[in-house]
This record gives structure tokens, sequence and C-alpha cells, in this order.
């Protein structure tokens, strides 16, 4: 029998505007097993965690540790105590060392100065130990994505933690890069440690958990023995429903150009090319994929399109009309429907409520006036159908989204993006940390659009199967340029994607004429 390292027993947290994130929640850890924690957008998981990581106190409920009743007070405590989180959003100071952010908090000191022999022999012994591959003298803003991921494993383990919380881990990795994770949890947990693995990617779930704790509306549902479930009974448990995994859809019937794109090249403040010679076009009726390891140009070019940065040479035109020089409210104008890949900095005003920022940019408009007033009914009717269209989990339309859960605000911001009326939807990530449920609700409205409205869509996702699932076309960005473009995204496999996004392959441009 394997030994019970974790219990949390009768967790119930409300908030202090009374809401009950987590209802009487039991389930416990193993040691050396990697448990996954699944639900949907709201469902209490990062709550749950919160509390056994001491940033958030609950109101009632017990933990135990190998047995033992512990109290844990903070977050310092629970580090003392063993537990260790790594967050979705990295916590690391780019212009540092790896070795440096490696041991930020157990800084080794000599003669009352920081010690970097010490810390750079920290990182190896570490590195050594749990098998990762990294160069301790390296920059961390020269290091990809996996690669920081992979510091703050080790900025963990390096104070000692045994059990390891992962929030989604696996968003924002390549599938190589996922490979490599993978492997590391296992090594992990081979050598003693436990982990709770955060996802809504079912699949992955299946293939390195051997539990799975199922929260919905704050319950806990219960925890599972991953071999006598499928990926579909998961997520019935966790939506209440049979969700569609795969999409089905009929070939495009493409109109005019609705983006065209020639030569655009964008130069960083630090003079890095980030954009090299882009040229595209997107048609009526068309959804775009990009495809493409994080950091490769697609943020730059998300960037210009939304005229959030300028460009430096080349031209593109929305509608017809030249963006150059345009502000976001003007891109906007010309037909633009913007989903960004940070919601809470650029997707909606956190302090504002759920329901003003539904309608931020429509409120002026005729249809939602009454002469010279607002026309409060209306609107009231119109975000309600909204909220229950793009099932947004609130218990008041009038409260500041910031208290919503981080799927539910990204589901505000598609809520808003979707019914702007505009003939051009940039997407960038628009199901990153988003459930099974709500996710096949936003990919089969992105293919609806386009096919029933003739939306032309920009989707940009490090979520490959999101781009192979919703995608007519699909280009492949590395180093600021487009390596490789398909007449038809369902006809290339991930690992053939992976090979182009990881410079492995190149097509030539005679190779994609025809297909940009
Ligand atoms: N500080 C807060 N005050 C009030 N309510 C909150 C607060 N933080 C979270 N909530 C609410 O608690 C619920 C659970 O949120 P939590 O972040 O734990 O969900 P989750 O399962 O991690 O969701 P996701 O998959 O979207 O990250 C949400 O409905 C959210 O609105």
């Amino acid at each position: 029998m394997a030994k019970e390292i974790l219990r949390m027993e009768d967790v119930t947290k409300i908030y202090d505007n009374g809401f009950v994130a987590n209802k009487n929640v039991t389930f416990w850890l193993h040691e050396s097993e990697i448990l996954a924690l699944v639900g949907e957008n709201g469902a209490g998981k990062t709550t749950l965690m919160k509390v056994l990581f001491g940033l958030e106190t609950p109101q009632t409920g017990k933990v135990y540790m190998d047995g033992k009743e512990v109290k844990i007070l903070n977050t310092l405590d629970a580090i003392e105590k063993g537990i260790g989180m790594v967050h979705q959003h990295f916590m690391l100071i780019p212009s540092l060392t790896v070795a440096e952010n490696v041991v930020l908090g157990v800084e080794p000191m000599k003669n009352g100065l920081f010690d970097f022999k010490k810390a750079v022999e920290m990182t190896e012994e570490v590195a050594k130990k749990y098998n990762f591959n990294i160069d301790p003298m390296a920059r961390v803003s020269d290091l990809s994505v996996g690669q920081m991921q992979k510091i703050e494993i080790m900025k963990v383990l390096i104070k000692g933690a045994k059990i390891i919380i992962m929030d989604e881990p696996t968003a924002v990795l390549t599938p190589q890069e996922t490979e490599e994770l993978f492997e590391q949890l296992i090594l992990l947990r081979n050598s003693g440690h436990s982990i709770i693995f955060i996802s809504h990617k079912l699949e992955e779930v299946k293939r390195i958990c051997t539990r799975v704790t199922v929260l919905r509306h704050g319950y806990c549902l219960g925890s599972y023995d991953l071999k006598d479930m499928s990926e579909a009974d998961i997520s019935r448990l966790m939506v209440g429903r049979d969700v569609v995994l795969k999409i089905e859809k009929e070939d495009p019937t493409v109109g005019k150009t609705v983006l065209k794109i020639r030569n655009l090249v964008k130069n960083s403040a630090s003079g890095k090319r980030v954009l090299d010679d882009v040229s595209f076009d997107i048609h009526e009726g068309e959804v775009i994929g990009i495809a493409g390891v994080e950091g490769n140009g697609q943020s730059a070019l998300s960037d210009v399109l939304a005229g959030m940065e300028s460009f430096s040479s080349g031209t593109v035109e929305l509608n017809g009309h030249d963006i150059k020089g345009k502000n976001v409210h003007e891109i906007r104008q010309m037909g633009l429907a913007y989903i960004p890949e940070d919601r809470m900095q650029y997707g909606c005003a956190g302090d504002m409520s759920i329901r003003d920022n539904i309608i931020a940019d429509r409120y002026f408009k005729k249809e939602y006036r009454n002469g010279l007033f607002i026309n409060h009914k209306h609107i009231d009717e119109i975000v309600d159908q909204y909220i229950k269209d793009f099932e947004i989990a609130c218990d008041d339309k009038r409260e500041p989204v910031r208290m919503l859960s981080g799927g539910n605000i990204q589901k505000v911001v598609v809520a808003r993006e979707f019914t702007s009326g505009s003939n051009f939807i940039l997407a960038n990530q628009p199901t990153r940390g988003i459930d099974v449920g709500a996710a096949e609700m936003i990919r089969k409205t992105i293919v609806k659009k386009s096919r029933e409205e003739g939306t032309a869509t920009l989707l940009i996702s490090a979520d490959l199967n999101e781009v192979l699932e919703c995608s007519d076309r699909l280009l492949v960005m590395r180093k600021g340029k487009v390596v490789a473009a398909f007449r038809k995204a369902n006809e290339v496999s991930e690992e053939e994607l992976g090979e182009y996004m990881l410079g492995l392959k190149t097509m030539t441009p005679e190779e994609m004429e025809g297909l940009l």
C-alpha cells in the first residue's frame, strides 16, 4: 500500500464576498504519485492549492502530513514543511543568471556578500541530481519557455520540496518540451516526490497521473483511479455532460481579402528583428492558425495587428485600410475584434464589473441608448444572455471581474469580442486556462462564425491540438519568419509541426507559394 503523505480534510473556503469556493473538500496524496486535480473554470482548484500553500486561510479544514495534523500558517511555513508551487506565470528575474534565480530565497553568502560561485555549485548539484540539462551561467532572458519552467522546478527542489504543486505546467510548452517535462516529473516521482498536477488537458492527465481528483462548483466529486477512466469519463464528471473533443467542420467558402500583410518587419527596441518579412492574407470565411514556440514573433505580430506596437516596414491593410500609425481604437473601427494573450492587462479592467467589461466597446452605440440616456434594461438583458451563452460562472454581473477565476475572466473577454460585430478576429491564446467544456464552446464558435458569418480569424495558440482542430490554413512561425505553411491544418501531424517549430525543418518560399 502506498504511503499517504498528505491529506486535506473537510476544507471550506468562503471568500470575503460570501462566495463558497471550496465546500467540505477532502483529498489525499500518496508518496511517489502524480495526482491530477481537474475541474471546470471556477471549480476551486487554485483556491484549494492556495490553502495548501498557505496563501489563503480556510474557514474549516485540517491538513495532515505523514498522518500528523499540521497548521500551514503562510507560504514560508508551507515551504518549510516541504511544499512547493510552480505557478503558471513564471516568477523569474530575466536579467539574472539561471543560478541566481534558482537560489532566490536561499542565497548563499560569504563575508556578508552573495556567493555566486556557491550558487552555481548548488544549481549544478540539483541539476545533476534530477537530470536537468541547463547552463547555470545562462541569462534567463535568453532561455526558452521550457527552460524557464525548469528553473521554476529547480527553485522549488532546492528548497527541499517533497510535494510539488504544478498549475497548468504544459499550457505554454511545445510537444517536445512537454515530453521532456513528463520525463522529469516521472523521475521526480520515482525519487520519492509527489506531484499535484492541475491541467485542463485530459490526455496528459491520462498519460502521467495515476489518480484524479475532480472538483465541481467547489465540491469534491471524488478521487478516481485513472486506469478505470477514459478522457470522456473525466470530462463528463467535470462538466456534467459529454464534451466533443473533436470539431467537425466543412471546407471554408472563401470570400474577399480581409487582412493583407506584406513584407512586415519589426525591430525591437534592442534592435532584434522580431518580425522578419512576414506576408500573408486572410480572407472572409477563413480561420488561419499560427503555430510556433512562444517568443518567435507571434506576440509581436499580434501586438502590431492590434495597434499596440508600431512596425518598422512593410504594409498591413485591414478591410482595405492601412493600419500604419493607427491606435487600437481606430483599428477596432476598421473591423478588428481582439482577444489578447494577457487578459488581465489588456483584455479587461479588473475593478470594473463583469457587465461593464462586456459592454465596454458598445455602450455608446445607438442601440444601447434611449436618446441621450443609456438603456440599462436592454444592456442588462444582453449581458445576462452572454453570461449564459458563454457559460461565465459568476454570482452577480455587478461584481468586479478580478473576483472571477482565470478561466472565467477569459470568457468575459471572449464574450465581448465574439459579439462585437467585427469581421476580423485576432485570437491570441483564446482558450489558455479554459476548461474542456468552455474550450469546446470557444473553438466551435470560432469555426461557426467563419462558416456562418464569414468572419476572418487569425488564431495564435500554443495549444497545437487547437490550431490543428480549428484552422483551415496553418502557418508556422520561427525567429520572426513564416517557415512553413499548410493548406489544410488537419492534414499535418503534431510531430511534423513540432519539427518546423523547433527549426529542424524549413520550407522554401517555392514550397509555400499559394499557401500564404
Ligand atoms: N479573492 C476572491 N474573492 C472572491 N471570490 C474569489 C476570489 N478568488 C477566487 N474567487 C472565486 O472562487 C471561485 C474559484 O476560483 P479558483 O481560481 O479556485 O478556480 P479554478 O478551479 O482554479 O479555475 P480556473 O480553471 O479558471 O483557474 C471562482 O468562481 C472565483 O470567482
